[in-house]
């Protein structure tokens, strides 16, 4: 995903103060504490000017030393206090940042995911979400207690010499000048290198995805590079941004070290003139020293929070892609629930503006019940018929019906309730094989999971497994051969009881022994249930009730293996040559 990608929206402080909203009056908290341990640090100097006093006038000093006890005591307790609130305000602003973007994330529209790499996702997730943090506390405490320092010492000053106030001011104004055209570099270099990071954990995930054929491939050692190209630019970046801030640290002091002077010598004119008396000067330029700490803390929170716009603007990019709707987890179909009947009508597709169609008006019905088997060449279309039944993406135009109903008008989560969905490449998730089975209905009883295991040929697997169904099957089902995990995922699929059952077969894997016995239960699911499959056996077609002949994104025929063999070339040649090779 590129900047270009998105418009434009809200600035990011906007988005800051919407997740630091709920935390306002923990964080305000946090910054009087904050005030408050700077004010009795700065109340000791005079206790401690008061004991010395004391001492030299042979007074007792069981009482100042006791309140510079209490004082030292205070600032340290609160000191601790305030900064633990702070703290753990700002970490909770991360917490909300982190809830907000994975809730969005997963209900992103498979069609924004295309486009975008989920290693870069994950790192706004993750490392943009970190930055957070230091905004929250260093940025907006700095700005707030900063701010109000300088605020109460410039109208000091002003009471004290307003001439005295305006040659400082205009100093200050020379400086400001100066940092406004710095800020926006430390603000365009953090946003490269956190898109830097981004890059290396999409460069991360390509690697370790597909680890296996990285190294079959001998590729570590070009896969390697990219990945040190991104962290070596994300270091470029970030030092380009530590040298900009640390060149804004330095004109805030520089600028209050020429103001200084500048007072000094103005002041001394002044003095000299005998527009003011030397007392007034010698408390000017100790303002003017008071000066420089909260300046610095508001230039320190101006450059912190340069970062932290980068981190937040890549986060508000992130909530920016299209996104499904969220809606209530709706419940699945009861048992008896009827098989549902599905149609296509005229529909037309493509997956980006800049693609060619896919769908060039597809039109077939399938009734309730029975098993409905998709042929043709590759490419053509057939997988797509799944992905646009599970609203993955929407035609063009067309319409697509499940029940009678439009698509579009069904409720997406009891729509997708309805089906059960098994890919091609049948992926199995990290955890126990009890986990991945589960993860369509967590509600299953124990009896229903031993049917379905039974019947989908996996209760050998779990009899040989140490932990059976506990048993952690790796990243990705690493430890499950091909042929398993297609049957893991079969069994999760009915596990959800669908009415409509989308099996894209895989086109190998399976041995004649199992292959047999998934051909019996899926004949066996048929019964009860409508079941569209993406066929590439022969043996799968031949006992289709009906089969749609698909080619360049047309529906080309519809019929039984008997009559197709005969009607269709096309379908002839494919039953003699693609599914021969794995016929009984
Ligand atoms: N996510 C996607 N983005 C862009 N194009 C895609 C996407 N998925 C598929 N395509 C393209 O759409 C066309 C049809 O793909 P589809 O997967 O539906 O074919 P298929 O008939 O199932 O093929 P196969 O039998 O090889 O699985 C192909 O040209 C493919 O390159």
């Amino acid at each position: 995903m590129t900047r270009a990608d998105t418009p434009t929206g809200p600035p990011p402080w906007r988005l800051l103060l919407g997740y630091v909203r709920p935390h306002r009056w923990a964080l305000l908290a946090g910054a009087v504490l904050s005030l408050v341990t700077g004010a009795t640090g700065l109340l000791l100097p005079l206790v401690a000017r008061e004991l010395i006093d004391d001492l030299s006038h042979d007074r007792a000093i069981a009482s100042a030393l006791l309140l510079m006890t209490a004082l030292v005591v205070a600032n340290a307790t609160l000191g601790a206090i305030g900064s633990y609130v702070l703290r753990r305000t700002a970490e909770s602003v991360v917490l909300g940042a982190r809830r907000a973007l994975s809730s969005y994330l997963l209900r992103l529209r498979v069609a924004a995911v295309d486009r975008s790499e989920p290693g870069d996702l994950m790192a706004r997730i993750t490392s943009d979400t970190t930055l957070l943090r230091e905004v929250t506390t260093d940025s907006l405490v700095g700005l707030g207690t900063g701010g109000l320092t300088l605020v109460a010492t410039v109208v000091m000053m002003g009471l004290v010499d307003p001439v005295l106030l305006g040659v400082t001011m205009a100093v200050v104004f020379g400086a400001g000048t100066v940092l406004g055209v710095i800020v926006p570099r430390i603000n365009r270099a953090s946003r490269q290198a956190q898109d830097a990071v981004g890059a290396m954990g999409a460069s991360l995930e390509r690697v370790l995805g597909a680890l296996r054929t990285v190294k079959a491939s001998g590729a570590e050692h070009r896969e390697e590079r990219t990945l040190h190209a991104a962290a070596e630019e994300s270091w470029r970046q970030s030092v380009r941004a530590a040298k900009w801030s640390a060149a804004a640290g330095n004109t805030a002091g520089l600028a209050m070290q020429i103001a200084f002077i500048t007072v000094l010598a103005v002041g001394g004119a002044r003095v000299a003139t005998g527009a003011i008396d030397i007392g007034t000067l010698v408390a000017f330029l100790l303002y003017v020293f008071y000066l420089m700490s909260p300046i610095q803390s508001v230039v320190g929170a101006i450059t912190q929070y340069q970062t932290g716009a980068a981190a937040l603007s890549r986060i508000q990019e992130a909530l920016r892609l299209p996104a499904e709707p969220r809606s209530p987890a709706a419940a699945l179909p009861a048992d008896d629930a009827e098989p549902a009947a599905l149609a296509f009508a005229d529909v037309r597709f493509r997956y980006a503006e800049d693609l060619p169609y896919v769908h060039h008006g597809v039109t077939f019905a399938v009734p309730p019940r029975g098993m409905t088997a998709f042929v043709g060449p590759s490419g053509a279309g057939k997988t797509t018929v799944f992905s646009l039944i599970e609203r993955f993406y929407d035609p063009e135009s067309g319409t697509i019906t499940l029940d009678g109903r439009d698509l579009a008008d069904w409720d997406l989560p009891r729509l997708r309730s309805a089906i059960g969905y098994v890919e091609q490449d049948a992926p199995v998730l990290s955890g126990s094989l009890r986990d991945n089975l589960l993860l369509g209905n967590a509600e299953t009883d124990e009896d229903t999971i031993t049917r379905v295991v039974k019947t989908t040929r996996l209760d050998g697997l779990v009899a040989r497994l140490p932990d059976g169904l506990d048993t952690l099957v790796g990243h990705r089902g690493t430890k499950l051969s091909g042929g398993e995990r297609q049957r893991v995922a079969i069994a999760r699929a009915l596990l959800r009881r669908p009415r409509l059952l989308l099996l894209d077969e895989a086109t190998s894997q399976l041995d004649a022994v199992n292959e047999a016995a998934l051909r019996d239960t899926v004949a066996d699911v048929a019964r009860t249930t409508t079941v569209l499959v993406v066929a590439h056996r022969l043996s799968t077609v031949t006992m289709a009730d009906r089969i749609v002949v698909m080619d360049a994104g047309r529906v080309r025929a519809v019929g039984t293996h008997r009559e197709l063999v005969t009607a269709d070339p096309l379908y002839a040649e494919l039953a003699a040559t693609q599914f021969l090779a794995a016929a009984d």
